[in-house]
């Protein structure tokens, strides 16, 4: 796959192709028509990592096209960039050319921006970083306005802090997320207030108490929350988890219980397997689920939360593989129909769909 070619003069007949194949990918499980939701054309990206290409004393932003993947190509700008990276492309890029001690042994340089305007910028380094890389990374972060971190093998060294703050308003409401450096965030912002806005339109009727698997740092708990009584949400990763506690305190959502479980455990416990230690402190006979949220990686359900997501008369499935959905929508098909489809373009520019579905149960 060739690196893709950012033309907004192709964007709308390219987003139109992905949603005709999403739908003949669907038709054999009678998907309704979905709703589509455009990203920005440009500007779009709140994450962006670049090799670092080291030419006598200057350093260039490189990316590797997968059928050359030794041969760099040399970047000045990205278009897809959102406005907090695209501003210090250059500038950071200069300010390395100047420095020694901030461009030796420079390996990759990750970009981190959020709707508000915060940004951070990790360079990871093939070298142990010292006192004098420390000086010179907090002058760059005052110039730069940015929060600067600094990694290399077994070494992290966080100046200020290593996490940002996204806020943005959703359906009359602010909402706050801290967003910490090397965990899981959504990396278009513009579509992710698509995707909460539109679940929580499914999720407006449902009532009772809602499930969450693989919830993150809480991005769609703490929009859903207020919709149900109770919610119980997990998550696998330990950093994800800790940021999903203070963003339900920093919205002031006080119905959500968070286990820290990976998703073949939450659906063994709750298929009555073994007693889980993670799970003391949670009364599940209290619950009345009627809802189930899943937001999984890649590869989709495993057998076992296929298997629980049976059991619920609603399933809001957000997914950024259209073939792991269909196999597991094709699974549940005995059981639930299709009652409103998505499909949210995260990643203009490739093959790539974000898709939303709320499956019901059969009457
Ligand atoms: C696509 S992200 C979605 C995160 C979140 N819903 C959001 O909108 O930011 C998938 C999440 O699943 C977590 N994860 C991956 N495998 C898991 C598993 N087996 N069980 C539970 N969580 C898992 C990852 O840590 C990641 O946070």
């Amino acid at each position: 796959m060739p690196l893709p070619q950012f033309d907004p003069a192709q964007y709308d007949r390219q987003l139109a192709d992905k949603v005709a194949r999403y739908r003949a990918d669907f038709a054999a499980l009678a998907m309704p028509e979905p709703e589509v939701f455009a990203s920005a054309p440009l500007g779009y990206r709140l994450r962006a990592e670049f090799r670092m290409w080291h030419v006598g004393d200057r350093v260039h932003y490189a990316m590797f096209d997968p059928a050359e993947p030794k041969r760099p190509v040399l970047i000045e700008a990205f278009a897809p960039a959102a406005a907090p990276i695209a501003r210090v492309m250059t500038p950071l890029r200069e300010r390395l050319d100047a420095s020694d001690v901030l461009r030796r042994r420079l390996f990759q340089v990750e970009f981190l921006a959020t709707l508000s305007g915060e940004l951070m910028i990790s360079l990871v380094y093939h070298r142990r970083l010292d006192a004098d890389w420390e000086t010179a990374a907090r002058a760059l972060a005052a110039d730069l306005g940015a929060v600067v971190i600094g990694r290399s093998r077994g070494q992290k060294v966080v100046l200020e802090r290593d996490w940002l703050i996204e806020a943005f308003e959703l359906d009359g409401r602010m909402l706050r997320y801290r967003q910490i450096e090397g965990s899981f965030t959504q990396p278009n912002g513009g579509v992710n207030r698509h995707m909460l806005s539109w679940a929580r339109r499914q999720a407006a009727g449902f009532g009772g108490d809602l499930l969450e698997l693989y919830c993150g740092n809480g991005n769609f708990t703490v929009a859903l929350a207020p919709l149900f009584d109770k919610v119980l949400a997990t998550e696998m990763s330990k950093t994800s988890v800790g940021a999903a506690h203070v963003n339900l305190e920093a919205n002031a959502v006080g119905n959500v219980a968070m286990v820290r479980m990976a998703s073949e455990e939450i659906s063994d416990a709750l298929a009555g397997g073994r007693d889980y230690r993670r799970m003391r402190g949670i009364d599940l006979p209290d619950y009345r689920f009627t809802t189930l949220f899943v937001d999984p990686p890649r590869g989709g359900l495993d057998a076992a939360t296929v298997a629980l997501a049976g059991r619920f008369d609603n399933v809001l499935y957000i997914s950024c593989n259209p073939e792991t959905l269909r196999r597991d929508v094709g699974a549940l098909a005995g059981s639930h129909r299709i009652a409103a489809a998505a499909a949210f373009d995260q990643f203009p520019y490739t093959h790539h769909l974000e898709c939303g579905m709320w499956l019901t149960r059969r009457a």
